[in-house]
């Protein structure tokens, strides 16, 4: 089923949001509450969810944690996912420090740098090795992710050599560079100034009514 992006997006803030319901003690959540705290139209929360099966009933709500366990199904498989990060410098020890990868779905497992005051040492708790080491730390770790927080000029050549001496099956790259992946991985961009330019790009046509 091809899901889009937008939606993928949505679900997962869903999940998020039922995560701080089942913290709070919360059990039963309307779309409407959903749709308040992520300013999203209850309507479009209840088409998202009705994508993949009734599982609330009209008037009464969704059960917070059937809802959690539903739409937590669609997106991890039972196991954690293993991640490797090359590259740790400003971003990448930011990212580190992110509460958000303290996660049962995924775990980052390694560390790769260029950096000798970096490599053997732990950062936030992960060992750094030397980027040289990175096919034989890749296999037996059993890395399937990849995130790129390389200059954007070492990005390619770090992908190349990781995607074709290790089984990486996708790849979340913040250098801004056009990376060329083989077929069977899949690449995400992540760019913070995109997103900047989009959102400065929508204040001004909201400004201006509308109009370019
Ligand atoms: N996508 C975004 O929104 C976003 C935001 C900020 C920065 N960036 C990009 O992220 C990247 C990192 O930015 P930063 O500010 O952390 O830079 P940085 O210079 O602080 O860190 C880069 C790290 O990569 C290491 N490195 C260099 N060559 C390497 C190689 N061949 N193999 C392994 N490691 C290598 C360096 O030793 C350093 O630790 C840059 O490409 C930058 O443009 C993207």
């Amino acid at each position: 089923m091809r899901i889009a992006e937008p939606t993928v997006e949505r679900l997962v803030q869903y999940i998020r949001f039922l995560e701080r319901c089942r913290e709070s003690g919360k059990r039963v959540v309307s779309s409407q509450e959903i749709g308040d705290a992520l300013g999203i139209k209850a309507s479009q929360v209840r088409k998202d969810l009705s994508y993949f099966g009734e599982i609330g009933k009209r008037g009464v709500g969704y059960n917070v944690e059937k809802l959690y366990q539903h739409l937590n199904s669609i997106f991890a498989p039972p196991k954690t996912w293993k991640i490797a990060m090359i590259g740790v410098g400003n971003l990448g020890e930011a990212l580190l420090g992110y509460k958000a990868f303290e996660s049962e779905k995924f775990r980052i497992v390694a560390l790769f740098d260029i950096d000798p005051n970096k490599i053997g040492r732990k950062i936030h708790g992960i060992h750094c090795y030397d980027v040289e080491e990175m096919s034989k730390v890749l296999n037996e770790e059993g890395v399937e992710v990849l995130i790129i927080t390389t200059p954007a000029s070492a990005a390619q050549d770090v992908v190349d050599r990781a995607t074709s001496s290790a089984p990486i099956k996708g790849i979340l790259n913040f250098a801004p560079t056009a990376l060329v992946v083989p077929e069977h991985v899949i690449l995400y961009n992540v760019d913070i100034f995109i997103e900047l330019e989009k959102l400065l790009f929508y204040i001004k046509l909201k400004e201006r009514g509308g109009n370019i």
